[in-house]
């Protein structure tokens, strides 16, 4: 199923005007319309083909018509890079494998997609400086460097070295600490939590950044595989959307901290691949694609899910990614899961549900362990980092208070035969 967004809010928008709550309703206001009226969220099926699409001159943005499966039939979406965000159009496929027909016109889709963000750049002189480049192949996706990563932060959302700096601070964790004891205990018992990542007063921007975003209608009901897999709403996002389209530069910042944490665990994430590869393990086979991978591994999405749960809501026991033996391949390229936690800290798991429980030791287990097995919960608060490998069986117990959190996934990508990016 791919999920398409209109916003009949769009066109009144002006440029690069952000997408948050007294934007809103002051462009309500001036327009006189309902602002609950403003977006819908359509679910359309499957793309089957761009059919058409044509720059827009006037309004600096690409139209898009789309066929899909749905009874929507034929739509137009708009593109302008600031705006609606291809990846919404194209986000979600069934995770098994779908059939050979829809994998090829989905590939067909993306190659469209993508010929339409170069010209896009194209049109206005950018040097497509991102982090990553998400229309390239997984294997040829640069490794981010934390100059790279600097870069892309100053360029999506203006950070400066400083500020850069000081958020890698933020995390605990500096360059050159690989073998500093908080990664030493990812590497041993897969879990890092760290409490008090940030200063109470960007926590508290943070927190009033992520609610905001929330509270003006931008998130969409994640999709499952299964009824009642996930109770959450969501929203894929980078710097430059948090930035410029929702004013939110904490979230922004939160952003290029936790791809910052791709390019420190690098060294020392590599360093056990090695180790695992030469003991012969097949999960950790580094192909020889990339000679500068000796010391880099890891990659990250372009974007990051901001995840939003009410009403007991939760997400039942799952892995991120799990190691298919009889294929000899891993699921997806998703290696470390990163998440930073948006909620009060007078958060109380007993009464309010909420933690994150993961299981220890579990990647190599078919199917979700009980209850009983080993696990740590982590409260979800203000400030909390938790990251872990992705292939640890988890879980969201139901919260009976409004949860919400942000999620990078930090990648492993060479080995990857991935058709369908999760995220771009
Ligand atoms: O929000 C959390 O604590 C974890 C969410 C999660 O497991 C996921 O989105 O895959
Ligand atoms: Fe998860």
């Amino acid at each position: 199923m791919v999920y398409a967004m209109v916003r009949p809010i769009e066109p009144l928008l002006p440029h690069n005007s952000g997408y948050n709550i007294r934007n809103l309703e002051r462009l309500c206001q001036e327009s006189g319309r309902d602002v609950h009226s403003l977006c819908q969220i359509h679910v359309v099926g499957e793309v089957l083909a761009i059919r058409e699409r044509f720059w827009d001159a006037e309004q600096q943005c690409f139209w898009l018509r789309l066929r899909d499966e749905g009874d929507f039939g034929e739509q137009w979406l708009r593109k302008d890079g600031t705006s609606l965000g291809l990846g919404t159009i194209l986000e979600a496929l069934p995770s098994k494998r779908p059939s050979a027909m829809l994998q090829q016109t989905h590939r067909r889709a993306l190659r469209e997609v993508r010929s339409v963000r170069t010209a896009l750049d194209h049109a206005r002189g950018k040097e497509g400086k991102g982090l990553t480049t998400p229309w390239q192949p997984w294997h040829e996706v640069p490794r981010l460097s934390l100059a790279d990563a600097q870069l892309g932060a100053q360029v999506n959302c203006g950070i400066n070295g400083e500020e850069w700096a000081r958020a890698l601070g933020w995390l605990k964790i500096a360059p050159g600490d690989d073998d500093g004891p908080l990664i030493q205990q990812l590497l041993s018992e897969g879990v890092l939590v760290v409490e008090h990542a940030f200063p109470p007063d960007f926590a508290e921007q943070f927190l009033e950044e992520v609610s905001e975003l929330d509270n003006g209608w931008n998130l969409h009901p994640a999709p499952q595989l299964t009824p009642g897999q996930r109770g959450d709403r969501i929203v894929w996002i980078d710097e430059d959307l948090a930035a410029v389209r929702y004013g939110a530069r904490c979230v922004a910042s939160g952003i290029a901290s936790l791809k910052a944490l791709a390019h420190v665990l690098n060294p020392a994430v590599s360093r056990l691949h090695r180790a695992c590869a030469a003991a012969g393990d097949p999960l950790h086979v580094l192909l020889p694609k990339d000679p500068a991978s000796e010391d880099a591994v890891l990659t990250v999405s372009p974007k990051a899910q901001l995840a939003s749960y009410s009403h007991g809501g939760g997400y039942i026991c799952h892995q991120d990614n799990r190691f298919r033996p009889s294929h000899g391949t891993r699921l997806n390229s998703r290696e470390l899961t990163a998440i930073l936690y948006a909620n009060p800290t007078d958060w109380d798991l007993q009464g309010d549900g909420g933690a994150l429980r993961i299981y220890l030791g579990s990647e190599q287990l078919e199917s979700a362990p009980p209850p009983e097995h080993p696990n740590m919960e982590v409260k979800p608060t203000v400030g909390t980092l938790v990251v872990f490998f992705s292939r640890l069986w988890h879980e969201v117990l139901p919260s009976e208070r409004l949860r919400r959190a942000l999620t990078l996934w930090i990648l492993r990508p060479e080995e990857e035969d991935s058709w369908i990016p999760t995220a771009f």
